[in-house]
Parts: structure tokens; C-alpha cells; sequence
């Protein structure tokens, strides 16, 4: 267990998160806020979730100042941010007995999302509607995965359009200084994970 821990209720007394309503420009859906993710249940509830560690937060706004310059009149979507780690909790026994736990960190580990230093995002068109990825957010199969784009491309399963919107969320994310991860292009995490788990506070 981290050191560090703050409660997520008490997280707006801490100075070192950042509400992502104050942030501008970027849009925010969280969808464990309702019913439309993979549990299939709000797993927020009251919890205010919309926050990021303040380097994460700085990372974002650099990202959509980059976006504004390659792809006007786009936008990013936060579609998770903060996840105490009570939820991750509950995601990862959601998956119980499946082969599906590769998409979801091991809370005995932590997810880098319960020291608000990951996001989970997407693109919105100019038209205002989440551009077209290929696959759904936490859609596991191998075809949200990174590292099988070039094979899928191939196949004619991942169209260039798709791909291409892929890469723009990606550039300017990791040219704002995040990571993403093999098998998600939704999944981005700010600094070396080891560093966050062992250093940074952790959200319960
Ligand atoms: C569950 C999915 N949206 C996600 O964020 N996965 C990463 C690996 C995590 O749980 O930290
Ligand atoms: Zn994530």
C-alpha cells in the first residue's frame, strides 16, 4: 500500500489536483459516472471524479493547445480521469473469471489512474461527435489494441481514416508528454508508472 493516501471526497482541499471543469477547451464524459461502460452501473455515484494530479493536468492542456494547432476545430473528450481506488476495486472483480483482466490494472499493483496521473480520451470532429476509432472505449478485443494496428490495417478491420484518428489523439498526447499502452488507444499515462505508485498520493 502507497504511503501516501487522501480520500477522494477530500480531494478539492488538495493542491495538487487540478478540477478539469476549470480546465479549458477539453471536453468531459465520464463514462463510469453512468451507466454506459462495462459494468453497466454507475460507479461514481456522488464522487466527484473530474479531477487529474496537476502535472497530468498541465499534460492535457498542453495536448489540446497542440490539437488546436494540427486539427482545428477539434477536441479532446475525457472519457476517465481520477479513479479512486475503491472503483478500480470493482472493476477488476466485474472481470472475475474471465480473460479480460488485461484491460483493467491489478489493484494489488494500482491503477495509474488512482493517483489521477492517467486519462482515459478520445477525439471529438468538428461536428461536435466523437470521432470514429475503429472500436469503442474499453471495447476489449485485439482490435483496440495498439501494437496489432499495423495487422488490422492490413485486413481492411482498421480503416486509414481510423488509424489516422488514432494517431492524431496519440501525437499529441505523447508530444505532451504521455505514454499510452499496448493494447488500449484510449489509455494514456503521464510520467513511468513505478515512479507514480511509489511517490504520488493515492485516491481512495
Ligand atoms: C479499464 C480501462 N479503462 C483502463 O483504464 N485500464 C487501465 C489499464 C487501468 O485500469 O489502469
Ligand atoms: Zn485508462
Amino acid at each position: 500500500m502507497p504511503n501516501r493516501l487522501i480520500r477522494c471526497e477530500d480531494i478539492a482541499s488538495h493542491p495538487d489536483f487540478r478540477h478539469l471543469p476549470a480546465l479549458p477547451g477539453i471536453a468531459v464524459d465520464l463514462r463510469y459516472a453512468g451507466t454506459d461502460n462495462f459494468v453497466g452501473r454507475n460507479l461514481y455515484g456522488a464522487l466527484d471524479c473530474a479531477w487529474l494530479h496537476r502535472l497530468a493536468a498541465e499534460g492535457l492542456e498542453r495536448a489540446a493547445a497542440l490539437l488546436q494547432r494540427r486539427a482545428p476545430g477539434h477536441r479532446l473528450l475525457v472519457l476517465d480521469a481520477l479513479r479512486p481506488h475503491r472503483v478500480q476495486l470493482q472493476l477488476w472483480d466485474h472481470l472475475e473469471g474471465t480473460d479480460l483482466r488485461q484491460y483493467v490494472a491489478d489493484p494489488a499493483r494500482g491503477s495509474i489512474h488512482s493517483f489521477g496521473m492517467a486519462l482515459d480520451a478520445t477525439l471529438l470532429g468538428p461536428d461536435g461527435r466523437e470521432a470514429d476509432m475503429g472500436t469503442g472505449y474499453d471495447e476489449m478485443t485485439e482490435l483496440s489494441h495498439p501494437q496489432h494496428e499495423q495487422r488490422f490495417l492490413a485486413t481492411g478491420e482498421l480503416s486509414p481514416a481510423q488509424h489516422r484518428n488514432r494517431l492524431l489523439l496519440r501525437e499529441v498526447l505523447f508530444d505532451s508528454g504521455f505514454q499510452g499502452i499496448a493494447n488500449e488507444w484510449w489509455h494514456f499515462d503521464m510520467l513511468d508508472r513505478q515512479l507514480v505508485r511509489d511517490t504520488f498520493t493515492r485516491v481512495e
